[in-house]
Order: structure tokens, then C-alpha cells, then sequence
């Protein structure tokens, strides 16, 4: 008999409590800020997954608030990408969009005033390029193997994600990957898609588990006391991926729930 390959242990989930939700905010929005002007220096190219949702989109906008104080260090953003770990399947100009959210809260100011390409804005599908969500998810799979790199833990064809940003759901979910789906099983692939999903809209596009797993650095963005219990199961031995999604965030070199208070309320 052979032996299968063995996989590099992802990073053990480390907690980080903050009083309020804007302490926490703004933490994680320096810090992707930093990562970012490392990756552009050391790499050559900076890659960044972002997230829907309340903390994921306020993160967006405190960095929005730091690029306007002197003195903050920011990355070359023409070396910079951004990609989203989920979208809802919407109009273009649909305010509900998770990118259509984060342009608001920061890309229009870099495209407009800080020489972000456009083109390093890579969204996920509207609805008027795909008529179904599984359409949706095929067109971001190709997108994201034409920037890919060799990437020797997964196999997948994924560029580099050095940080990716999650929300969680009051329900444990990540991205679109929602609890007792068929998406959290998906293994072979980079993304799929979500036909009904418990929160509205019904139809979604997200990244899997296997994708997720590939980032250098997965960080929580987890506020309010409706989180604390999906928070509280997540951090917990034993709980499986089907009940609570959030298990299976996991970075290859870091993984940090960044919880404010309210949050954190129901951790043992
Ligand atoms: O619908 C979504 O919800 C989650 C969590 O959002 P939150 O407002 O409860 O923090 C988000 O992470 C995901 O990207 C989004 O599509």
C-alpha cells in the first residue's frame, strides 16, 4: 500500500478580543495594510480576498479613513488585486452586491485617487454575464487561474492569496458556504455555486474550503452579540463543518478571529 502525500497542517484558529467593533476594525485594517505593502515589496505582488457583510465592508472603510491621514504607509496599488471570497448573483447595480459595497467603502478612492487598475478588481459575476450561479462560479474559476500560481499544498489553480478576510454568519457561515450544504463538501475545485441560500439572495457564487485553505492568512471579522454563539461552536473541539462552516476557515500560516466583546461573549 502507498502512502497518500502528506498535507502541510493549516494554522490552529488564535483569538483576539477587542472592546468595541471600530478597535477591532480598525486593527485588522492596518494590518491588511501592512500585508499588503510586504507582499508588493517582497513578492512583487499583492493578493487580498475580501468579504461581505458588516465588519468585512467596515474594515474597507477604515482603510479608506487611514489612507487620508499623513503618514500611513500604503502598498504601490497597481501591484495590488483584490478578489472576493463570496458574492450574491445580482444586477451589476444591485447595492446588495458584496464588491458593489466595497467599491463604496474603498475601491472607487483607490481607482479614482490612488492608481488602482481597474483591472485588478477582479469581481465575481453580475447576473446579466451569468445566468445561473454555477455559471458564475466557472467564469471566476477561470479568472482566478489565469493569475495563478504554482501552488504546491493544493494543487488548485489559485493565485497567491496572501490575506484573506471572512465575516461570519449568525448561522456559522463563511462566504457563501452555508451549514448542511453541498458546497461545504466541494474538494476538486475552486469555487462553486449556492441555489437557495438561508439568507437572501437564494443564489450566490463562493469560493470552497480547498480555495480558502490555500490563503497565507485567514482573519475573522466576527462583531455583535448575534455572532456569539456561531463564534463560541466554531472555537470549540469537536464541531463539525456541517453545523457550523466557520470550522473549516482555516489559513496555511495564520488564522485569527478578531472578535469584538459582543462577540466573544460566549467563548469558553
Ligand atoms: O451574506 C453574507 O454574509 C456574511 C456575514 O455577514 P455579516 O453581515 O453577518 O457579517 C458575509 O461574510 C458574506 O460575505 C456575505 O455574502
Amino acid at each position: 500500500m502507498t502512502d497518500s502525500p502528506q498535507q502541510p497542517a493549516l494554522a490552529a484558529p488564535r483569538t483576539e478580543v477587542y472592546a468595541e467593533k471600530d478597535q477591532l476594525v480598525t486593527v485588522v485594517a492596518e494590518r491588511l495594510l501592512a500585508v499588503l505593502v510586504d507582499a508588493a515589496r517582497h513578492q512583487g505582488d499583492a493578493h487580498a480576498v475580501l468579504t461581505g457583510g458588516s465588519a468585512g465592508v467596515a474594515v474597507l472603510a477604515k482603510v479608506a479613513d487611514l489612507l487620508a491621514q499623513p503618514g500611513t504607509e500604503t502598498p504601490p496599488w497597481h501591484k495590488v488585486h483584490f478578489w472576493w471570497g463570496d458574492e450574491r448573483l445580482l444586477p451589476s447595480d444591485d447595492p446588495e452586491r458584496n464588491a458593489q459595497q466595497a467599491h463604496e467603502a474603498l475601491l472607487d478612492v483607490l481607482i479614482e485617487q490612488h492608481g488602482l487598475p481597474e483591472s485588478n478588481v477582479h469581481q465575481m459575476p453580475v447576473s446579466e454575464d451569468a445566468a445561473d450561479p454555477e455559471i458564475g462560479a466557472e467564469i471566476y474559476a477561470t479568472e482566478l487561474q489565469a493569475h495563478a500560481e504554482e501552488n504546491g499544498r493544493s494543487g488548485l489553480a489559485l493565485p497567491r492569496f496572501d490575506v484573506l478576510l471572512l465575516g461570519v454568519g449568525p448561522d456559522g457561515h463563511v462566504a457563501s458556504l452555508f451549514p448542511g450544504k453541498a458546497s461545504l463538501h466541494v474538494t476538486e475545485k475552486t469555487t462553486t455555486s449556492e441555489d437557495e441560500s438561508p439568507k437572501p439572495p437564494l443564489q450566490r457564487i463562493t469560493l470552497t474550503f480547498p480555495a480558502i485553505q490555500t490563503a497565507e492568512r485567514v482573519w475573522m471579522v466576527v462583531s455583535g452579540a448575534d455572532k456569539a454563539e456561531a463564534a463560541a461552536k466554531a472555537l470549540a473541539p469537536g464541531t463539525e463543518v456541517t453545523e457550523i462552516p466557520a470550522v473549516e476557515a482555516r489559513g496555511a500560516r495564520e488564522t485569527i478571529w478578531h472578535l469584538d466583546h459582543a462577540a466573544a461573549s460566549k467563548l469558553s
